[in-house]
């Protein structure tokens, strides 16, 4: 027995996630939970949640309902809910709620959550009821369509307007036979869709056949193929090739398929590969995912490399969000990685992110945040960060103070 009367858990314990903003009710209830034997990880913001649960699995998440000072009426908690069950069906959420009620506690269970608890709580309440939600098997969420209801896919993180549309679409088609067709450029994240869609689909315990059509021996493993195909490359292959592909493709075979631009395709093999087509913007595009992410991956390469993973000053934050990243996500991913290995005091600035002048891809025409915008914001970002010492600015962002000065002048700062 632990020295609070209460059972302890098996060595082993469960893994628990708490989503919660309040500090003190996050302290004390780490602290229950830590007596009772078990783990546990602290959110204070649905975005982070999302970073650790692209990061791993939970036994329990506990869910507090609100997270902007002064909110009471659950929105917030039951958005980030919603989009924990649609990743995971399996997921055990048990929901806190204080003055949200118990009309927002049904409305979250009906959302999937296993049980709520109302604040105050008693320690040996919340115990029982999030022993009780981690033994339940699992029950599929009101309105849910069939399909893996099991396991948990990959997270695809993003608030933006297009990847809210993009995780909507996945939770639609992936549990049907539709064939898929996910286009957009490199780097910008079309393999996690596709895994996202196979991972939501009845095929999700059978690894799909990965074929990429430009290698002779892959076109052969076509041949009496079942269950779900991931293609690649589709639209690298000339009219004779995707000709080919379009009789070769086995009646009952799911395609899920990866191209750059989908205009490429054959009509004819359009209409088979690209039932519904998941269009993933570039991630200039996307305003607000850029920082989001950047934060998760220093989150990511801080735990490959065992060390706290550095905080991003605001200039970095203005940087990543005003650049046009050369490979798209994965540019991002490899620049912070980069700078997580080579910080040195907790902090990634903007200097340790800017992309090589090489690498840098001409502006984009059109883009509704102009350069002079950015730099504008980046200079701001900087200065700021620097306590208006010019000649720390002016080194945070690699120029020389003659040339910060100017462009002060210029942008009025
Ligand atoms: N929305 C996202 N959330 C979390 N990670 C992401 C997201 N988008 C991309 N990534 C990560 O960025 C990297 C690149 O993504 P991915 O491999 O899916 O790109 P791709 O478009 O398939 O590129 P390629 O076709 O060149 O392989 C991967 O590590 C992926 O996990």
């Amino acid at each position: 027995m632990s020295g609070d009367g209460h059972p302890v858990a098996a060595s082993s314990g469960w893994n628990i996630l708490l989503i919660e903003d309040d500090p003190v009710v996050a302290r004390t209830t780490n602290i229950l939970f830590r007596l009772a034997g078990h783990r546990v990880e602290l959110a204070g913001h649905p975005d982070t949640a999302f970073s650790l649960l692209a990061r791993r699995r939970y036994d329990a998440i506990l869910l507090d309902l609100n997270f902007t000072m002064g909110r009471s009426d659950g929105a917030e908690g039951l958005a980030c809910l919603r989009r924990i069950m649609a990743g995971d069906p399996s997921a055990c959420v048990v929901v806190i709620t204080a003055h949200s009620g118990i009309r927002i506690a049904i409305e979250a269970m009906q959302a999937g959550a296993r049980d709520f608890v109302m604040k105050p709580w008693r320690r040996e309440v919340l115990l029982d009821k999030v022993a009780g939600a981690v033994g339940r098997s699992v029950r599929p969420a009101a309105g849910r369509p069939t399909g893996n209801q099991g396991s948990s896919g990959p997270v695809l993180l993003g608030t933006s307007v297009q990847m809210a549309a993009i995780r909507d679409l996945v939770r639609r088609v992936g549990p049907t036979i539709a064939s898929v067709c996910i286009s957009g450029r490199s780097g910008t994240g079309r393999s996690l869709v596709a895994a996202a869609v196979h991972a939501a689909s009845g095929d999700a315990d059978r690894v799909p056949l990965r074929l990429d059509l430009r290698s002779a021996e892959d076109w052969a493993l076509l041949d009496g193929a079942s269950g779900t195909a991931l293609l690649r490359h589709v639209d690298r292959l000339d009219a004779v090739g995707q000709g080919r592909l379009f009789d070769r493709l086995p009646p009952g075979l799911r395609g899920i398929t990866i191209v750059d631009d989908a205009a490429r395709l054959l009509p004819a093999l359009r209409r088979r590969l690209c039932t519904v087509e998941i269009a993933v913007p570039r991630l200039i595009d996307r305003r607000g995912d850029a920082v989001l992410l950047a934060r998760h991956f220093a989150a990511v390469a801080g735990e490959s490399y065992r060390r706290p993973a550095p905080a991003l000053t605001p200039a970095a934050e203005a940087m990543i969000a005003a650049t046009d990243w050369p490979d798209e996500v994965r540019g991002l991913a490899m620049a912070i990685e980069r700078a997580v290995l080579l910080a040195d005091d907790g902090v990634i600035d903007a200097a340790a992110i800017r992309p090589a002048d090489g690498d840098a891809p001409p502006p984009v025409p059109g883009t509704p945040f102009g350069l002079g915008d950015a730099e504008r914001l980046l200079i701001a970002a900087a200065l700021k960060d620097h306590r208006h010492n010019v000649s720390r600015a002016a080194t945070a962002l690699g120029i020389s103070r003659g040339t910060l000065y100017r462009r002060m002048a210029q942008y009025g700062l």
